[in-house]
């Protein structure tokens, strides 16, 4: 307590002091309600800035919230979209797989089919070779049987008794049963005709005679034409072939070259095929073989003759308003010592129709006329010859004829027969321009030359019989007398005379070179030269020869055939031994390969679980420390 100094009033010292701590006290108190002010206003402050934040972090929850559920529909997009990913790899990886797996196949495929191509080639090239070689034996063969069987063989054919053959008139053809004592000639055998001989006064005496082929008057034109057949597969090798028909007037020989023949009925126009003679078969056959050859290889010419009265006349050749007219034409022996016939027309032919028609304009210019024997005699000859030109190039020359005697007659025919080229033939007829182009002759090329002659000769003929006068016992006489030239020709050949008569007749000048009447072939006249039981000796060592021949070339292609056999047998096994482990092999790649895929699923699998795995992780620990970090302010508040 403090106490008032000296000499001051204490009463006014103690109102002072009194006046003093009512001062303190009113202090005080101003002291005490600022500081509940402050402490109110500094509650409120709090309470409002805790109003605030809560509200801040209430939003910002929200928004955490709100960012989260977008993470949440984003990670699942995203997986999906992964999964997605992964589905369409997966399935592009399998088709890739898938792909690789068919190229792989299919590699082996088209090695297989390599393989096969190759054996295949191999093969062909093989048969074709055989092929080959068959071919040239079949010609081979072929025309040793024909060289065998003759090459001139004589065929007889016995023509049915017609009308006319019956003096009374009465018809007798249809009647086939007819007895054996009312016919003239009667076919014993398919080799012998039995012909009756009965004079007046005198007994009835059967003469036989043998030939190679007797045809009954039964037998059709087939049957003819079947014999026939064979030599126009020679004339294809290289063979001239001549088929000729000689007999007495009516006796067929034109029916049997060409078919039935009436007035105004031309050749060939005739409804029934099987009546279809030997010359319109042979062109049908000949095309058809040559159809069979490379095309450009062969090309046919044409010429038809016929020699009347012993004049040669060209029944293609044509006036200047082209018309087709009988031409007298001559027949010259050349230097080299053949025949030939200049400016002589040749057409070319490329089907047998074209032929046939030709052939029947030369027939309109055929002299016929009618005799007592026969209505429609021809009074010519008639020569068609079909001029085969084949190309054969130079290599090939020795393999197209095999038969070496054959390819050295073609050789020296197509060396001195045909030396110029196609253009420069020798004969000036306008359809040789018509050759084919491309077969200008060349070093590497040669043009040989075949022909085939199919002669209608006229009949020989009795006068007292035929009854012709005038201008037809002219004409009767010529063809007797080229008929008989024919016989000296025949018999100096089969003589071996040094002189044959060619020349005496125009029908034997202009056949001089046919196979029948060439002394120059040795084919053609060994046979008649020797004595049958020479021929017939020579023929059996021939065959026996061939027979050995033939074994041992069997021997051999058997033992060649056996050897490759074994080869491709070998080469199969082995190639069988490569497949299986070119197959093993591919199977433990592909094996590998599905190991390795397995394995690197599995790895992606696992790699995914982990990857999902620490994702998770992640996301809780990001969790947790959100919390902890909502709750650190939470707290922070609290204590603020
Ligand atoms: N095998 C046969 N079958 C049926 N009829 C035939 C036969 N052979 C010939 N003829 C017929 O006999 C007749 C005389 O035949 P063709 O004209 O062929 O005789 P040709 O020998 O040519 O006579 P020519 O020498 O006088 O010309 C013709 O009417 C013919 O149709």
């Amino acid at each position: 307590m403090m106490w008032p100094r000296r000499g001051l009033d204490p009463g006014s010292v103690w109102a002072q002091r009194l006046r003093q701590l009512e001062q303190r006290l009113r202090y005080q108190g101003l002291a005490g309600r600022s500081t509940n002010e402050i402490l109110q206003l500094y509650a409120a402050h709090g309470q409002q800035m805790k109003l605030q934040r809560i509200s801040v972090v209430t939003q910002l929850h929200g928004a955490i919230k709100r960012l989260k559920q977008d993470l949440k529909s984003l990670h699942s997009f995203a997986l999906e979209l992964s999964k997605d990913f992964q589905h369409q790899s997966k399935t592009c990886l399998y088709q890739v797989l898938a792909a690789v797996q068919g190229i792989q196949l299919q590699n082996e495929a088209m090695q297989k089919f390599q393989i096969k191509a190759f054996d295949l080639e191999q093969s062909l090239q093989e048969v074709t070779e055989r092929f080959e070689k068959e071919k040239q034996k079949r010609k081979a063969l072929h025309n040793s049987l024909i060289e065998l069987r003759g090459n001139i063989r004589v065929h007889c054919r016995i023509r049915p008794l017609l009308p006319f053959d019956d003096a009374t008139g009465h018809s007798v053809s249809q009647d086939r049963q007819r007895n054996f004592s009312e016919k003239a000639a009667y076919a014993a055998d398919d080799e012998t005709v039995l012909v009756k001989c009965s004079r007046p006064g005198h007994a009835s005496v059967n003469k036989t005679f043998q030939f190679e082929r007797v045809y009954s008057d039964l037998e059709s034109q087939d049957a003819v034409f079947a014999d026939v057949a064979p030599l126009l597969t020679s004339l294809l090798d290289g063979y001239n072939v001549c088929i000729m028909a000689y007999g007495q007037t009516g006796s067929g020989k034109t029916y049997t070259m060409l078919g039935p023949q009436s007035e105004g009925n031309l050749a060939f126009s005739i409804e029934e095929e099987s009546e279809l003679g030997i010359i319109p078969r042979a062109a049908q056959e000949m095309f058809r073989l040559i159809s069979e050859k490379p095309p450009g290889s062969y090309w046919v010419e044409v010429s038809v003759v016929e020699v009347y009265n012993n004049e040669i006349f060209d029944l293609l050749a044509k006036d200047s308003y082209g018309k087709v007219f009988g031409v007298k034409r001559d027949v010259v022996t050349t230097r080299e010592g053949k025949s030939d016939v200049p400016l002589l027309t040749h057409v070319t032919v490329e089907n047998a129709s074209e032929f046939l028609h030709l052939v029947e304009k030369g027939l309109q210019l055929r002299v016929t006329h009618p005799t007592l024997v026969h209505a429609h005699s021809s009074r010519s000859h008639l020569v068609v010859t079909l001029t085969i030109t084949t190309v054969v190039f130079g290599d090939n020359f020795g393999t197209l004829w095999e038969n070496e005697q054959t390819s050295q007659r073609l050789h020296k025919e197509s060396s001195c027969t045909f030396p110029q080229k196609v253009g420069e033939s020798k004969s000036a007829s306008s359809s040789r321009a018509s050759s084919p182009v491309q077969l200008e002759a060349t070093e590497k090329m040669k043009q040989v030359k075949t022909r085939l002659q199919l002669v209608d000769l006229a009949g020989s003929e009795c006068v007292g019989l035929s009854g012709v006068t005038g201008a037809a016992l002219r004409e009767t006489s010529f063809i007797n007398r080229s008929l008989s030239a024919l016989a000296d020709v025949l018999g100096a050949i089969a003589e071996q005379r040094a002189h044959i008569p060619y020349r005496n007749s125009k029908l034997t000048h202009l056949l001089q070179d046919s196979p029948i009447l060439t002394n120059q072939s040795s084919l053609s006249w060994h046979c008649k030269a020797e004595t049958y039981q020479q021929w017939e000796r020579r023929g059996e060592e021939r065959r026996g020869e061939e027979r050995r021949g033939e074994e041992r070339r069997g021997e051999e292609r058997r033992g060649e055939e056996r050897r490759g056999e074994e080869r491709r047998g070998e080469e199969r096994e082995e190639r069988r031994g490569e497949e299986r482990r070119g197959e093993e092999r591919r199977g433990e790649e592909r094996r590998g390969e599905e190991r390795r895929g397995e394995e690197r699923r599995g790895e992606e699998r696992r790699g995914e679980e982990r990857r999902g795995e620490e994702r998770r992780g992640e996301e809780r620990r990001g969790e947790e420390r959100r919390g902890e970090e909502r709750r650190g302010e939470e707290r922070s508040l609290k204590a603020f």
